[in-house]
């Protein structure tokens, strides 16, 4: 087949606010037996890689871009890592982009339209936004990125049902209408859902983008000048082609790290102690841990107040044991948290 007549690679990408459950899908959708390959690339907040670790059965294929936001800096690196993939066109039938819980999908999309050697080879598939049923109505309020990917998606997982009761479901569901009547919604709890229904859709609809960014097709200005001026606390950044979008400039991230064993006897109440009183502040948490004595890797997440933890895997031989944090949050109260872990590392 010539390269003008193959067909190209369809491309999902996968979106929704910090800890709605975007990792939760894309390993569903990995450890899935459908027989198909998926290159995967992620893009997260925060200067510690650690999503790459809790993804599963996909080592070869995870490419990382942790320098900065998906939709702004590292746009390069996600139009280099695609020419990369298309390179080695045949070896997978799909890509899944996943998206830090902070990035706005419209210049993520724009790349698949107006990047020429991209738009050559591969086409968007659709947009998936996994939508928190606990948070997303409180994200709406106080986090632009938060509505656009409502707003863009083709398909939504409205998540965590399990944790609202009816009246609060059939409420976050209404404010998710009133923003895109269009997108297919499925309620899941831990993103059940088929994978027919999010993969391979041809969902994209670029009729209804033009509605929402009529501008969406401009790409004169390849540079991204970015024209920063300020609006309330979230600057609005406009590429050069017309898309704007805002970032929540007060969004921090603290990334800590050791490779001294952690006690989990301190570390744990510590932990639970900490979330609960900040939980307000400190919207994501996640880290893989080394305790001292113990052969196994221990992965905890967290959402505000509420943490889940486990044993993941052994250490692999070689491995090194070092146990990496993430906080992301507003306010952080960022020596509190740092003299907090020091004192639960095993002198
Ligand atoms: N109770 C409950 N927890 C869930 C559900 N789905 C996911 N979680 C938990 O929510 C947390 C966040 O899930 P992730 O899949 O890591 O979320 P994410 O969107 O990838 O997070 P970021 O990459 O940090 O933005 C984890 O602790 C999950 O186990 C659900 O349906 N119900």
């Amino acid at each position: 087949m010539s390269e003008a007549t193959a067909p190209k690679i369809p491309v999902t990408v996968l979106t929704g606010y910090l800890g709605a459950g975007k990792t939760t899908l894309l390993n569903r959708i990995l450890s899935e037996n459908h027989g198909k390959k998926y290159a995967v690339i992620v893009n997260e907040f925060g200067e510690i890689g650690i999503d790459n670790d809790l993804i599963i059965g996909a080592d070869e294929e995870v490419f990382e871009m942790n320098n900065g936001c998906i939709c702004c800096t590292v746009r390069g690196d996600l139009v280099r890592i695609m020419e990369g993939l298309m390179k080695r066109k045949g070896k997978f039938d799909a890509i899944i982009v996943e998206t830090t819980g902070l990035a706005d999908p419209a210049p993520v999309a724009q790349t698949f339209f107006v990047d020429e050697d991209v738009q050559k080879n591969a086409r968007l598939d659709a947009v998936v936004t996994v939508a928190d049923a606990k948070w997303l109505s409180d994200r709406l309020k106080d986090a632009p990125e938060a509505k656009n990917q409502i707003a863009f998606a083709d398909v939504i997982v409205l998540n965590k049902i399990d944790l609202v009761s009816k009246g609060e479901l059939a409420e976050v569901e209404a404010r998710i209408r009133a923003i895109n009547p269009y997108a297919k919604l499925h309620r899941t709890e831990r993103c059940s859902v088929a994978l027919a229904d999010v993969l391979d859709r041809g969902a994209f609809d670029l009729d209804r983008i033009l509605d929402i960014e009529p501008d969406f097709l401009n790409a004169e200005d390849h540079d991204h000048d970015h024209d920063h001026h300020h609006h309330d606390h979230h600057h609005n950044h406009d590429h050069g082609h017309g898309l704007k979008h805002y970032h929540d400039e007060d969004m921090q991230s603290l990334s800590l790290k050791t490779d001294k064993p952690l006690d989990p006897n301190v570390f744990m109440p510590w932990l639970q102690n900490l979330v609960q009183v900040e939980g307000g502040k400190i919207l994501r948490s996640k880290g893989i841990l080394a305790f001292h004595d113990d052969d196994d890797r221990y992965v905890f997440q967290g959402v505000h107040m509420m943490l889940e933890g486990n044993h993941q895997r052994k250490w692999k031989d070689g491995e090194p044991r070092e146990s990496r944090l993430v906080f992301i949050g507003r306010e952080l109260p960022q020596d509190l948290i740092r003299q907090g872990f020091e004192s639960c590392i095993v002198s």
